[in-house]
């Protein structure tokens, strides 16, 4: 092959990590049908290679947790975890591993300029491959900075942990959210865990301490069948025109407060999106049911629990009252004004939860706290600039702060296009190369943390 070509091959001076970091993005974890046996086996070998213990705990069927551990010189101190994920989403179009382009059309070929799973590198040093920002980078730098840090002999007080998690991309719920509760989590006396984040097109580096919570919702409206040539009254279809009037009317407040305000990002105002309509059966027929689905994500900041909304002494509110978008911002009780919402749209008018996160654990920011100011410390000396933010998806790090550990999401990816998820999402692999430089100077300094007042 020529060279500056892009292609498969590793060529001669291609840095070791990099190469591994290809190999990893070319084992098929892609969901549906993510092949966790190959992905665990590929790097039990690296962990093993680099001298760390290894645990397996299989959280049920098919879904194995892979721990590498660095005994610290002081086990008994809490320790540094690092997670990540080794399942990726699917790609658009999706492609079979291995299979070449060929087989496939044009469309396909539009989406991705290289295919997703060969981890092409291209004259720029981009390396191309699903699963190259979310998050197999992350899990190569801290197992290639952990490489770097013994290779120079140093040793810490703390253990460090690598966790790689399953099913992150669904949920989790077959993976961290089980994993928290094994008592070979708590065996793991985590002190301070790092997640994935996201990249960052600027100079700054994007970290995360906390997260917003999903709330997914479906609204069911019951009401009056009949003949579709007729005004029949209280119809499903009228209750919900004004369910999805009352919700959306919320979007929109949302989304001017967002604008109007620089100093707010994503994560700091609460997003709803309608995401899936259903019912009826036929032109001519009017459905008794129908239902809508909504996908909310709520800051950390707002009051989710049902019952505090209440009017002040002497006042009254009204349903009309209770919907405008003001006085909700105002009162800040979240499932209250779902339900209300719901109650002004009609008899008949249900919801039901499929996804109701309620931990609103944040972590640490102030520079009192031992962990941040490690962490800070680091990035301070490197002249990282850091910008912190309320993560505005769901990681797995809910999981980690809800068990009662500070967790920061960090993907240590300047200077590169948010592309998780996306078409053609790729990695330079020089930033790639100054991430494992980032997590050596920050592994240093977290598992050298002196002794926690609570750690005697
Ligand atoms: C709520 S479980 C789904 C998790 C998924 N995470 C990401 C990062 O896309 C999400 O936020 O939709
Ligand atoms: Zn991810
Ligand atoms: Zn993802």
């Amino acid at each position: 092959m020529a060279p500056g070509k892009p292609g498969k091959s590793t060529g001669a001076s291609e840095n070791p990590s990099v190469t591994l970091f290809r190999e990893y993005l070319r084992i098929d974890t892609v969901h549906p049908k993510p092949d966790y046996d190959a992905a665990v086996r590929f790097l039990e070998r690296v962990g093993t290679d680099l001298g760390l213990a290894c645990q397996k705990v299989e959280v049920c069927q098919g879904r194995v947790v892979l721990i590498l551990t660095w005994q610290g010189t002081n086990p008994r101190l809490r320790s540094i975890l690092l997670n990540s994920h080794t399942d990726v989403v699917p790609v658009f179009e999706v492609l079979g591993q291995g299979e070449g382009w060929e087989e496939h059309g044009e469309e396909d070929r539009e989406h991705w300029t290289y295919p997703p799973f060969e981890a092409v590198k291209d004259s720029q040093g981009n390396i191309y491959a699903r699963g190259a920002q979310d998050m197999k980078c992350v899990s190569i730098q801290y197992l290639e900075a952990i490489r770097r840090l013994k290779t120079e002999g140093k040793s810490f007080a703390r253990t460090i942990h690598l966790t790689f998690v399953p099913d992150e991309e669904v949920g989790g719920h077959k993976g961290m959210e089980m994993f928290v509760k094994r008592p070979e989590f708590k065996a793991l006396n985590v002190g301070f865990a790092m997640d994935e984040g996201l990249a960052s097109p600027s100079d700054t580096f994007s970290v995360f301490y906390g997260e917003r919570s999903p709330w997914w919702i479906k609204v069911k409206c019951m009401g009056s069948p009949g003949h579709g040539s007729r005004f029949i009254s209280n119809t499903a279809a009228e209750k919900m025109h004004k369910v999805i009037n009352s919700f959306l009317a919320f979007r929109e407040s949302e989304k001017q407060r967002l604008k109007s305000d620089s100093s707010l990002t994503l994560g700091d105002v609460t997003s709803l999106n309608m995401t899936m309509l259903e019912g009826g059966v036929s032109f001519n027929v009017v459905p008794s049911e129908m239902a809508a689905s909504f996908d909310i994500r709520i800051p950390p900041t707002v009051d989710l629990k049902v019952g505090t909304i209440q009017p002040h002494p002497g006042e009254e509110w009204d349903e009309s009252t209770l919907l405008t978008p003001l006085l909700w911002s105002l009162s800040q009780a979240f499932e209250e004004q779902v339900a209300t919402w719901c109650r002004g749209a009609g008899d008949g008018v249900t919801y039901e939860f499929h996804q109701k996160c309620m931990d609103q654990h944040i972590t640490s920011t102030e520079e009192s706290d031992p962990w941040w100011k490690a962490f800070s410390g680091v990035c301070r000396d490197m002249k990282l600039q850091l910008k912190l933010e309320i993560f505005p998806a769901a990681t797995d790090s809910r999981y980690i702060r809800a068990a009662g550990h500070p967790a920061i999401g960090f993907s240590p990816m300047n200077r590169t296009p948010v592309l998780l998820h996306d078409h053609n999402e790729f990695l330079n692999e020089q930033v790639f190369l100054r991430g494992i430089e980032i997590y050596a100077r920050l592994l240093t300094a977290l598992a050298s943390v002196p002794p926690l007042p609570a750690e005697g």
